[in-house]
């Protein structure tokens, strides 16, 4: 079995790539434990243990249908996991088969951004951005534009504020999908392939915009990617899935020059470049 560190900061400590990750207190924001999933009797989430660290972008990669999605979805709350737990920033937010009484709250702190930007044509940016936080989290008309202009800015977009989604490029179009997960003013951002219809250089701005987030702001990033060259760029750590399992779970050194995880390497070499 293959050795690797798995601790986030400080001492090195060797442990199977397999074992149980330990519950980290420190600066953990997400805590996943023992997530189940399975959908129409195939088990897409095998006892998943995974974790998300402030101002930390963790990098999920993996073969097509190993699950990556749907552990994002099941943090995002979009899927109830079968069994297991999640907590979000310190307050239980799923336990077992249900959404605990802290759930609503602690979603607030979660943004997801997809492939397919889903934002509204028929409307301006200023209303794609406010529309949600006006309608189900009841936030004030002039309160929700100064956070539209304030998330804009953040992603380089204000100019466009009165654009529509049409009028946009696919890069300018995914920083406004960001700028929308901004709204809320989340603590994490979940990103699923939010990079894979976009040309290098402007997948490249995308990560700027992620990593300045997180050094600025403190906010924890999950990335799924297809990307090793992104992957290997962007991870602070590296999450290798491997059919609904982590089989690694290692900074992007260790990941690609020291383990010898004989499936991680298949799958890097496959889709390396
Ligand atoms: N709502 C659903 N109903 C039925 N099956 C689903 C559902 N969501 C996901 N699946 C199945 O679960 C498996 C894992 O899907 P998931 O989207 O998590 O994989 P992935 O690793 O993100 O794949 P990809 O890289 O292709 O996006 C797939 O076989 C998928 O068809």
């Amino acid at each position: 079995m293959t050795h690797i560190n798995l601790e986030p900061q400080g001492e090195t400590v060797a442990v199977p790539v397999h074992s149980r990750i330990p519950v980290d207190t420190g600066q953990v924001l997400v805590q996943a434990r023992g997530l189940q999933k399975s959908f129409y009797h195939r088990s897409i989430l095998k006892n998943v243990d995974f974790d998300m660290h402030r101002g930390d972008i963790t990098v999920i990669i993996g073969k097509s249908g190993s699950g990556k999605s749907t552990l994002l979805r099941a943090i995002a709350g979009l899927t109830d996991p079968d069994a297991g737990e999640i907590s979000i920033d310190g307050k239980t937010v799923f336990e077992g088969t249900t959404r605990t009484k802290d759930w609503a709250e602690a979603s607030a702190n979660v943004g997801m951004i997809f492939q397919t930007y889903t934002l509204w044509p028929h409307m301006n940016v200023l209303d794609n951005l406010t529309l949600a936080p006006r309608k189900t989290r009841g936030i004030a008309a002039s309160e929700a534009k100064d956070r539209a202009e304030s998330a804009l800015d953040e992603v380089g977009m204000k100019q466009h504020i009165l654009s529509r989604p049409t009028q946009l490029s696919g890069g300018e179009r995914q920083r406004v999908a960001i700028a929308r997960a901004l709204m809320m003013k989340p603590k994490l951002l979940l990103c699923d392939e939010i990079t894979s219809a976009l040309d290098p250089p402007v997948a490249a701005e995308v990560l700027d915009v992620l990593r300045r987030l997180k050094e600025e702001d403190g906010i924890a990033v999950a990335l799924v990617t297809h990307d090793m060259a992104f992957a290997s760029k962007a991870a602070d750590r590296l999450v290798f899935f491997h059919n609904g399992e982590i089989a690694v779970n290692a900074t992007p050194e260790e990941a690609f020059d020291n383990c010898d995880n004989p499936d991680l390497k298949k799958f890097v070499d496959a889709v390396r470049f």
